[in-house]
């Protein structure tokens, strides 16, 4: 007989421009890294409702803390199917780590919403899906913008704007993105609260970064789709002042940023929540990629991806639409 087997994919994500701007409304462009995957396979049990995984591992009642979300968002979606009760073991493997800005637990929520609704034979609108995936992101930091989850359930680079992703984004660009990671964890919820803190004692100032930032991922879209690399970097080191200046950088990021610009970088920034986490440079050639790489990991980076822009426009090509 064939085992029922329930299973979901997601992929990581990568922001290059508009995080926490885009939580007040503002645009992102952010992209998926579709080489870094996340799999949730869920299978029949007799026994409980069992979770494997890199965060936790044990019965799902007694999940706590980093996986208070996903908990929270299995229990909505086998509520809703009448299936409270159930027995099954989740088993989720992953690619991307946690807690580096790339995504993690938005591609977690994803890829379990994915599995269990395989699992119990439901259609999954896009729209579904990712009202479903707010329901875990919503423990981690209160105020999703929603772009994680849209961007690690897509194989396409992504316009977000106002809860609303949109994969008309002509991306006409050589040389590589190099993601790396600085071996900290990043902070997604303090930053996002330091920022709203932020915002409720200095509005106006608050809000001018805000529409600078929203500015740049519209001066970006237009330098992406019109092959300007040294525009695309120059607006990415501005965004990192900006972020900088609203307290979510870090001394680390900092220096590593300063060392990829110093090593022919044409942009550096953080990517992601931010205190920690990947930063993102831009590399015009192969050489410079690999002697960025290089620098980087002699000042202690502990992992790199690169990823070819001339993809992005493929990838743009075969947009889903789903
Ligand atoms: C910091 C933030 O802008 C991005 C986190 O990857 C938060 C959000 O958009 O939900």
């Amino acid at each position: 007989m064939k085992i029922k087997k329930g299973i979901g994919t997601s992929n990581a994500k990568i922001i290059l421009i508009g995080e926490h701007s885009a939580v007040y409304n503002q645009p992102a462009i952010v992209i998926p890294l579709t080489a870094v995957k996340l799999t949730a396979v869920t299978t029949a049990s007799t026994t409980g409702q069992y979770i494997e995984s890199n965060y936790y591992t044990g019965p799902l009642s007694r999940a706590v803390k980093n996986f208070a979300g996903i908990k929270k968002l299995i229990q909505t979606i086998l509520q809703q199917f009448n299936q409270s009760s159930a027995n099954f073991k989740m088993t989720i493997t992953s690619a991307i780590p946690a807690e580096r800005g790339m995504g993690s637990s938005a591609a977690t929520a994803v890829a379990v919403t994915r599995s269990l609704f395989d699992f119990f034979d439901r259609p999954l609108s896009r729209h579904r899906l990712l009202a479903l995936a707010a329901v875990s992101e919503k423990v981690i930091h209160g105020s999703p913008s929603g772009m994680d989850a849209a961007t690690t359930s897509s194989s396409a680079p992504i316009w977000f704007v106002k809860g609303q992703a949109s994969y008309n984004l002509p991306i006409n660009l050589k040389g590589n993105l190099v993601i790396a990671d600085s071996g900290i964890r990043g902070q997604t919820g303090p930053a996002v609260a330091t920022v709203r803190a932020r915002m409720a004692d200095f509005p106006q100032e608050t809000n001018v970064f805000m529409d600078r930032l929203g500015q740049l991922a519209y001066s970006t879209r237009q330098a992406i789709a019109s092959a300007q690399l040294t525009k695309v970097g120059q607006n990415f080191t501005t965004a990192q002042l900006i972020l900088q200046t609203l307290g979510v950088s870090s001394e680390l990021l900092d220096h590593l940023i300063f060392v990829a610009q110093r090593n022919g970088s044409l942009g550096t920034k953080l990517t992601g929540g931010g205190r920690g986490g990947c930063l993102i440079a831009l590399a015009p050639d192969q050489t410079t990629t690999d002697h960025l790489i290089q620098v980087l990991k002699n000042e202690g980076v502990t992992q790199t991806w690169v990823q070819p822009l001339a993809h992005l426009n493929q990838a743009h090509q075969q947009e889903e639409r789903s």
